[in-house]
């Protein structure tokens, strides 16, 4: 049994860890970390969890926390993470971080794009991007975890296998992505707000999006070349999900079988990737509550494209689920333990 501790569990990431890890055999959370309800019980401030824990929230002590856990989750606002880790903490505990800070291996990248200093880079070489299907055996070893952004999780895994197998042109992908509004947190923002967003869909972001360039980064890497992308988001009215449709031009004809195969190549035994039959389309509700990633793809032979779809939970797949994949592939548990959630229908 290892224990855990959560700084930012008041937040709606923080809030889907507790719930995963308290359904985990080998972890105990002993710490729920938060910045405006230090003291008050977390039930309270969580009602989903009245009767199942007893715990008061802490404060965001990432050095007194790691005298007391094995894995410490940072599931706080960009910088904060960077601003708190330090050696003395990384020689006691694992860190996963769900925010962006070790994300970007290039620092005036990042803070170019999160407009924030960026507080400690000398751990950004360290740091391993957290994508599990993909950096599996560095994850093992890792102390310090880059957990993946939403959109570049649904938005890697729907592309990745085309590029890595060279059958699309990297310059020519271009991905419409679509959140419900708890990507954006718990904290209150007017364009959250119910009236903003219930009966509407609107972009955000165009051409500015934050997760352009761990996109580009991540899709860069699989092709071993730089990347340009398009990626546009939108936010819509509903609760939780992600779904990506992402196009590209092929680089020669290529036939249903060879794109399958493709996808079956890198993910015929992940646990979490569900290539789905064909002419079947993602769904969000399909994948909700749960860890899985659904994926799959049309070829348009008129337009010698390829067109990628993919759907996940973002506070699951996109968050929380795959920071406790994670923890379980560091601390050598089995992969799925915690993880388990059937998606929700209807
Ligand atoms: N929501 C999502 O779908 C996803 C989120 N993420 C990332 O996870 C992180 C958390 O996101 P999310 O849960 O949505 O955000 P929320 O706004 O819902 O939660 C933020 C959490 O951070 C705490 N916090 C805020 N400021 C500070 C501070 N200065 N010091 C300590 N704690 C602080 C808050 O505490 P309190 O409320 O008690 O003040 C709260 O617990 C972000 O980096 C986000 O980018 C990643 C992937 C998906
Ligand atoms: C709907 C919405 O606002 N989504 C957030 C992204 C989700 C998120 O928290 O970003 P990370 O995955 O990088 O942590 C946004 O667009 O900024």
């Amino acid at each position: 049994m290892i224990k855990a501790g959560i700084i930012g569990a008041t937040g709606y990431a923080g809030n889907e860890l507790a719930r995963l890890l308290l359904g985990h055999k080998e972890v105990e959370v002993a710490w729920y970390g938060s910045r405006s309800y230090i003291d008050q019980k977390y039930a309270d401030v969580y009602q989903n969890f009245f009767k199942l824990v007893d715990a008061k929230c802490m404060d965001d002590n990432m050095a007194a926390l790691a005298d007391e856990v094995d894995v410490i989750f940072t599931a706080t606002p960009q910088g904060l993470c960077a601003s708190l880790v330090n050696e003395e903490i990384l020689s006691k505990a694992k860190v996963i971080d769900l925010s962006a800070d070790f994300r970007i291996k290039d620092v005036k990248k990042y803070e170019k794009w999160y407009g924030i200093e960026h507080k400690s880079p000398q751990f950004i070489d360290e740091a391993v991007y957290g994508l599990c299907e993909i950096n599996r055996e560095d994850i093992k070893k890792a102390r310090l975890i880059a957990n993946p952004g939403c959109y570049p999780t649904c938005s890697t895994l729907s592309i990745y296998p085309l590029l890595k197998e060279g059958l699309i042109d990297p310059n020519t992908i271009i991905i419409d992505a679509k959140s419900g509004t708890s990507g954006a947190g718990r904290g209150a923002k007017v364009p959250n707000l119910y009236c903003e967003v219930n009966e509407n869909i609107k972009a955000y972001g165009v051409a500015t999006h934050r997760h352009t360039p761990e996109i580009e980064d991540q899709l860069g890497y699989a092709c071993g070349q730089e990347v340009m992308i398009n990626f546009t988001p939108h936010l819509i009215p509903m609760n939780r999900g992600i779904l990506v449709t992402a196009y590209a031009s092929l680089k020669k004809e290529v036939s249903y079988e060879e794109v399958r195969a493709a996808y079956d190549k890198y993910y015929a035994d992940e646990t979490f990737i569900r290539v789905l039959d064909k002419d079947v389309c993602p769904q969000t509700k399909c994948v909700e509550g749960s860890n899985y990633v659904d994926v799959n793809f049309k070829i348009d032979p008129r337009t010698k494209r390829v067109i990628m779809m993919g759907a996940i939970d973002n506070l699951v797949k996109g968050a929380a689920g795959q920071a406790v994949q994670n923890m379980n592939l560091m601390f050598g548990f089995d992969e799925a333990e915690g993880l388990h959630q059937i998606p929700m229908l209807p």
